[in-house]
């Protein structure tokens, strides 16, 4: 089985992370797509983040139509700041049988030399790159690499910071949710 592991804050999850990962879902070689919700991203302040179970919450509803596409709140148990080369090996020791793979961002792959054990991860797993608007591709030392993989899912311009300052300023943001996402976040006031 080959997993295909998308992490993020999801604060909220959006249109945007939808089709991405509903894209590479049907157009690779993946069998399922997880949503792995990050509670503490190692480069970003936690201080505007909803509570880990709601965007646990928000992730599930996203995703239940969808066959191949599931929340995952492993990260919930692991230790914080989370960096991803501890749930990757969480992860692979929990299910041996199981192939996981990243998906990010070309955006990512250019901060990606930052990220911890960076080398371990590319060693151990395959990573799914998708386009993301920028001001000119810049190359990194990642050109070419034999485990990454891109691949050319629609460019999505919106962003969960986005949702949330037009939520504040009254704005309707019903389009860029999926329909579940909104209907909870519209009940329980969030970003308001
Ligand atoms: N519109 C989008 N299209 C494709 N990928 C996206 C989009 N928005 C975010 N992502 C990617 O999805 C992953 C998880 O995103 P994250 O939860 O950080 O959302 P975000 O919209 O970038 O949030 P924020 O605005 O709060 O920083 C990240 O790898 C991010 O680069
Ligand atoms: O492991 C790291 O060093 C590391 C550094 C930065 C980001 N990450 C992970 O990458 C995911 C997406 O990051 P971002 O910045 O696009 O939201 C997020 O869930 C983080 O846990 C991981």
């Amino acid at each position: 089985m080959k997993i295909g592991l998308y992490f993020g804050s999801f604060n909220p999850i959006h249109i945007g992370h939808l089709v991405i990962a509903n894209h590479i879902a049907e157009y690779s070689d993946l069998n399922e797509v997880w949503f792995v919700v990050t509670p503490h991203n190692p480069f970003k302040k936690k201080s505007t983040l909803l509570d880990n179970y709601q965007r646990l919450e928000m992730v599930y509803r996203a995703a239940k139509n969808y066959q191949k596409l599931k929340p995952c709140d492993i990260e919930f148990s692991l230790p914080q700041p989370n960096y991803t080369i501890n749930t990757l090996v969480y992860l692979q020791e929990k299910h041996p049988d199981y192939q996981f793979s990243l998906i990010m961002g070309e955006d990512n792959l250019d901060s990606f030399h930052k990220w911890k054990n960076y080398d371990v991860i590319l060693e151990n797993h395959d990573i799914y790159v998708y386009p993301r608007v920028s001001e000119g591709k810049t190359p990194t030392q990642f050109d070419g690499h034999k485990k990454i993989h891109h691949i050319d899912a629609p460019i999505m311009q919106l962003s969960s910071t986005f949702i949330r300052n037009a939520i504040k300023q009254g704005k309707n943001v019903k389009p860029m949710l999926p329909e579940h996402v909104w209907e909870y976040l519209d009940e329980m006031n969030f970003y308001k």
